[in-house]
């Protein structure tokens, strides 16, 4: 199979439980819950979308034809940096569009941990060692177990207390991003302080000014 991929970067993971560790994004082009066309987002099922995962012309982009090709450009992303602390995160545009056990057992051989940000919609494919998943409202659940659930908030129609009952290790509350980012920042931290199981997640990477 071959792989539509919009950027492969350096940074460091920025949200959630890996907060901070040196990875590899390997972003994908395309979702399923948005064209990725602003002409759209009114009428998309996810209209939040703070990235841009149209087309495959991003820093180390392109199509790639097979999943060595693939794992390879990954590799050589990581470089000569510690083989042992080897790390993807698989992202997009929606992931799970496309990564294939095959593209996870490539990487598995190169010793990399392979973490997977999905909106929940698809199964992840085995081998994945950390699974983040962030529902959107209007949207089905279908991989309801991972290692941490991660919200967006607020999204009208969605009450976060209905997820506490799936099985993910850690749920985190993650305020929109959006013109109205510091209400939601308040109302995320007073949401955390009085549901206690919900621990604030921040976006740090654009706090500090990085990718
Ligand atoms: C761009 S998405 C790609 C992965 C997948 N499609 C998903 O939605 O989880 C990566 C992460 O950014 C989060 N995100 C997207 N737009 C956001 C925004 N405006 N504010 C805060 N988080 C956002 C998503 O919920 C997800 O956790
Ligand atoms: N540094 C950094 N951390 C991230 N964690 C999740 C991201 C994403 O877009 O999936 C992201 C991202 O875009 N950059
Ligand atoms: S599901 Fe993820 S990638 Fe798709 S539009 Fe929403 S936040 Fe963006
Ligand atoms: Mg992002």
């Amino acid at each position: 199979m071959s792989y539509a991929i919009k950027e492969i970067f350096l940074t460091l993971q920025g949200e959630g439980g890996q907060i901070g560790r040196t990875a590899v994004f390997c972003r994908f082009t395309g979702c399923n819950l948005w064209s990725g066309q602003e002409a759209d987002r009114a009428s998309a099922v996810c209209q939040f979308c703070d990235t841009d995962f149209v087309g495959m012309d991003g820093v180390g982009g392109g199509r790639f034809a097979d999943v060595q090709m693939l794992a390879n450009a990954i590799e050589q992303c990581w470089g000569q940096r510690d083989q042992k602390q080897r790390f993807v995160v698989f992202t997009g545009g929606e992931p799970l569009l496309q990564l294939d056990e095959q593209l996870i057992q490539a990487l598995k051989q190169k010793d990399f941990y392979i973490a997977v940000e999905t909106n929940g919609t698809l199964p992840v494919p085995k081998g994945v060692d950390w699974i983040c998943v962030s529902p959107k409202a209007g949207a089905e659940l279908v991989q309801t177990y991972g290692d941490e659930l991660k919200l967006i908030y607020p999204q009208e129609g969605l009450d976060p207390q209905d997820f506490i009952e799936f099985a993910f290790t850690t749920f985190r509350l993650q305020p929109k991003d959006d013109h109205n980012k510091k209400e939601h920042l308040q109302k995320a931290i007073e949401f955390c302080q009085n549901n206690p199981v919900w621990h604030l997640s921040l976006q740090t990477h654009k706090l500090i000014g990085i990718p």
